[in-house]
């Protein structure tokens, strides 16, 4: 059920919060009328469609709808869970839940099984369009051309292939009032209710409230309602200032309580809106009853306020003294996952990720440790959270300690907390330990091969005792854990060195998987247009050729994490472009190419250098490649584990790198 919700509908089906059966109904409930459909049809026909056509059913390639998916990503991880909330409250009545981008592409289904065959069949599924151009009048795309919310019910379809269909659609807008896609509920059209276009609506409103909310997170966030009883619930309204009193956003609501337009309140300060600075009103609403207040616009409008800041400073100071755990990232159980924390989501057409993925579902949740290897950079982290995102744990906390990055003296209170004055400096009341936080959910023990000998055989217990004993204390907690572990170093060295005990290593790698370098991933290309799309969610960004070659030259040492901030530096260079070029790579880039193939780039690049001599550069860099190669294996006696290990690349690389010589 979407959380916090309250009341029954009369159709069985809940109310979201705050609203009363009255206040869902006041929104259309009704198919459209005879003028919108006209008008629909009209455009269908102009568009080239007949009512016999047969639409285009042809969804997006994997890798294209992957691309989809990384663009709308921030849509995506706000819409997805409020879609399954929704969806809660229809199942079983033969509908399913739809998102789709801007144009009508469809991102996400959920559905009762038995409807969602009958969907297929017209292709109401990820990667197809539905837009009135594509698909003729029907909700999605009606709503899109329309921009509201809209029904369409059987015969009003305009291709007779959908008229068994009833849908109810409601468009999606950002702060700025632009369309970001549409949510939608689809059903065979002998079970119309008149309550789903309500819950749909509900539900886009419900989702543009927490896209509003995420999108300003360092700002100062004004809940407002004339009422006060309204605050917190869909209906409130949104606005936003910058800690120093700049107006920054309102969502539609809140246009509608200051009964100003945004351009209007943008030309006014906080101070100039409401006669206070933000200052006093954090001080006033200290002082005030929950927290919330009576505040007399300029205009003489009085609305309530409560104001939240985004939960981010707060947190900053609640946490100070946690952030010694540098990389704590505990994640509460109403948190949504953000697209790209699926595992399916880090799917990008490369096979050996695609095998990693595959592995790694059928594993997720089952209870099988998960030992993650490979480079740093790599995505370890990522593919954990994405492990315990496709887990039935997926709801609850997800805690990340990194081994290597804390001093091994804090190791101990870290992982396994300590009681009230368990030692000199601990806090008074104690620390609940990673473990306990990760209780009931997932915990992540980054760079394994750093956890010293002591603390391996204390974690070692945990895991088979079920029960955590923390510092000072006298008896044990029981805890319920999954654990995945990562680490770059190689282990069972380590085990012959007697620096990682045995025991725990098996108790550990219960599926072993290793990241390939991006180096030797065949997906360089989508990589970097999702890696863009979820460093600026509002622009589309191009990347010219000439940067994607010297992309696929480089040997990428800091593999995703180095492609990743590289292209944030890029950004900002190219700044109002949205265009990478050459230029807008910084000199790091280039300084960490080997010598030879930073001179070909360097006088291709000046226009100096003949084709020959670019060949004949290239060929030198083959060739001390070679011979390093050779030169290393001689080293290792001819293990080529060893020699792998040595140079940095994983065996197969190694493997084909000799096949290529030998050809
Ligand atoms: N699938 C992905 N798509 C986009 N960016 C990614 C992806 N995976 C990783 N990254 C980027 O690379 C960075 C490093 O990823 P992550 O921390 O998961 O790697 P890691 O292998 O755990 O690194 P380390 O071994 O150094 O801890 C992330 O912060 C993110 O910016």
């Amino acid at each position: 059920m979407i959380p916090g919700a309250a009341a029954a509908m009369p159709s069985g089906a809940a109310v979201l919060p705050g609203l009363s059966v009255a206040q869902a109904c006041q929104w259309p409930v009704v198919p459209a009328p005879d003028t919108l459909i006209d008008s629909a049809h009209r455009r269908s026909a102009a568009y080239g469609l007949r009512p016999d056509s047969v639409a285009d059913y042809t969804p997006l390639s994997r890798g294209e709808l992957a691309i989809l998916l990384e663009r709308n990503h921030a849509l995506y991880r706000h819409a997805t869970p409020v879609m399954e909330s929704l969806y809660e409250q229809i199942i079983h009545t033969h509908h399913m839940v739809v998102l789709t981008d801007a144009s009508g592409a469809i991102l996400h289904t959920i559905g009762d099984a038995d409807f969602m065959e009958k969907a297929d069949r017209v292709a109401l599924s990820p990667g197809v369009a539905w837009s009135e151009q594509s698909k003729g009048t029907n909700a999605i795309g009606t709503a899109i051309a329309e921009q509201s919310a809209t029904v369409i019910h059987a015969g009003q379809h305009y291709l007779s292939a959908n008229h068994f269909l009833t849908c109810s659609a409601a468009p999606i807008f950002d702060a700025g009032g632009k369309l970001l896609g549409v949510l939608d509920v689809t059903g065979d059209q002998h079970h119309f209710h008149r309550h789903t276009l309500g819950l749909v609506r509900m539900s886009a409103q419900m989702i543009e409230n927490q896209l509003f909310t995420s999108s300003y997170q360092d700002a100062v966030l004004l809940h407002v309602h004339s009422r006060p009883e309204f605050i917190g619930t869909l209906m409130e309204g949104l606005i936003c200032f910058r800690p120093d009193g700049r107006f920054l956003a309102a969502s539609r609501s809140g246009l509608f309580q200051t009964g100003m337009s945004m351009a209007a309140l943008q030309m006014h300060s906080f101070q100039s809106l409401f006669g206070i600075s933000i200052a006093q009103l954090m001080d006033q609403l200290r002082r005030a009853d929950g927290g919330l207040l009576a505040l007399n616009l300029f205009n003489g409008i009085r609305m309530h306020v409560r104001a939240s800041d985004g939960g981010r400073s707060r947190q900053m100071i609640s946490h100070a003294a946690d952030r010694l755990t540098l990389r704590e990232t505990p994640q509460s159980p109403l948190q949504p996952a953000s697209a790209g924390q699926s595992l399916a989501a880090l799917a990008t057409g490369d096979a050996q990720i695609d095998a990693v993925i595959s592995k790694l579902s059928k594993v997720a949740g089952k209870g099988i440790p998960v030992l993650l290897t490979g480079e740093t950079g790599t995505g370890k982290e990522r593919f954990a959270r994405a492990i315990h995102q496709a887990s039935p744990r997926h709801r609850q906390a997800f805690v990340a300690l990194n081994c290597a990055a804390i001093p091994e003296s804090l190791i101990e209170a870290e992982l396994f907390g300590y009681e009230e004055g368990a030692f000199t400096g601990a806090r008074k009341k104690g620390q609940k330990g990673k473990i306990l936080q990760a209780h009931g959910g997932t915990l992540f023990l980054d760079e394994i091969g750093d956890m010293p000998l002591n603390l391996q055989a204390r974690l070692l217990r945990v895991l088979q005792e079920r029960a955590v004993l923390p510092v000072g204390a006298v008896s044990t907690i029981p805890v319920n854990i999954e654990v995945i572990c990562a680490t770059h170093q190689p282990l069972r060295q380590m085990i012959a060195d007697k620096l990682f005990r045995e025991d725990l290593y098996y108790r550990l790698n219960g599926m072993v998987v290793r990241l390939p370098a991006l180096r030797e991933r065949t997906d360089l290309a989508v990589v970097v247009q999702r890696m863009l799309a979820e460093l600026d969610a509002q622009r589309i960004w191009e990347i010219s050729e000439a940067v994607m070659d010297e992309f696929r030259r480089h040997p990428w040492p800091g593999n995703l994490r180095q492609l990743h901030s590289l292209l944030r530096t890029a950004m900002l260079m190219a700044d109002d472009s949205s265009r990478i070029e050459i230029q807008h790579l910084p000199d790091d880039f280039w300084e960490s190419l080997p010598a030879a193939q930073t001179h070909t780039v360097a006088a291709a690049e000046m226009g100096t250098a003949s084709a020959a001599s670019a060949v004949t550069q290239a060929t030198t860099v083959a060739a001390a490649e070679r011979r390093l190669i050779r030169d290393t294996l001689a080293a290792c006696d001819g293990n080529v584990s060893a020699a792998a290990r040595q140079l940095g690349i994983s065996r197969n690389t190694l493997y084909r790198k000799l096949s290529a010589e030998s050809d």
